[in-house]
């Protein structure tokens, strides 16, 4: 494996007198998946939230490209951002319940790609067909959509913007065991092609078994140890 794109030193968070996690590192490299194992409040999301700028932890750093983006001026955490993305186990949460789905899935190319509207209409159309979704799925609206199909616009908007890292927050905990395959299968897909790296939290030991290379477990505000997996399955 490559250099890191991304690492966690010494990442500490606590909400009041709640100290959450007081010693979190590992690093992932260009291409890699990372499980990240733990029980239900250990932090796992939190430190998602903190690689995604979405809170601020209270210690430690986290570089990306040698750079801790704890210390970046606003301005400069901005041009990053598109790069480091973060999906939800309720993927809808980031869809405008008011748009069809692919306005959403443009939406993002609309903000940062400056393409003209012939272009921003192919891409898009590049984007869903990337993703596996229908021209039926385009022309809802997010309820009118399953959740492998939600997940798979979040994916395509996400891909819009060519991200070097995703925290994966849970992604496929929703959805029923077969299209939990599917997604899993397109995020694998999604990875060969582009080199996206993944940090992919779940509690599900024997989903992050199969998909990832490494896993890191949480225990007790640290990271006690990490995995190395032998023979990651391709879904
Ligand atoms: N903004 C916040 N303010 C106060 N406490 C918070 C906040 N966000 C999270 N917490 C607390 O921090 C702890 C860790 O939460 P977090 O959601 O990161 O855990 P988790 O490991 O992702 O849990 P789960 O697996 O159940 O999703 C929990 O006790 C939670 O209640």
């Amino acid at each position: 494996m490559s250099l890191p794109v991304l690492a966690v030193d010494e990442l500490a968070m606590s909400f009041g007198t709640l100290e959450v996690f007081t010693n979190v590192s590992f690093s992932v490299s260009r291409g890699e998946t990372l499980g990240l194992f733990g029980k239900s409040g250990s932090g796992k999301t939190t430190i998602g939230k903190c690689i995604v700028g979405l809170e601020r932890p209270t210690g430690g750093e986290i570089r990306v490209q040698e750079a801790n983006i704890l210390n970046m001026r606003k301005k400069e955490f901005r041009k990053l951002r598109p790069k480091i993305q973060m999906i939800f186990q309720h993927p809808e949460t980031s869809l405008d319940p008011r748009m069809k789905a692919f306005e959403n899935l443009i939406e993002p190319l609309k903000l940062h790609s400056g393409l003209k509207q012939d272009a921003l209409l192919k891409r898009g159309e590049e984007l869903a067909e990337l993703t596996g979704l229908l021209p039926e799925h385009l022309a809802r609206y997010p309820i009118q959509l399953s959740g492998g199909e939600i997940q798979r616009i979040v994916l395509a908007r996400i891909m819009a913007l060519s991200p070097d890292f995703i925290v994966a927050d849970e992604p496929t905990s929703m959805l029923d065991v077969s299209v939990q395959a599917q997604i899993l299968r397109l995020m694998q897909k999604l990875q060969r092609e582009t080199g996206v790296s993944y940090l992919l939290i779940s509690h599900d030991l024997e989903v992050l078994r199969k998909v990832c290379h490494r896993i890191a477990y949480l225990d007790n505000g640290t990271i006690t140890s990490i995995e190395n997996i032998k023979r990651v399955v391709k879904i």
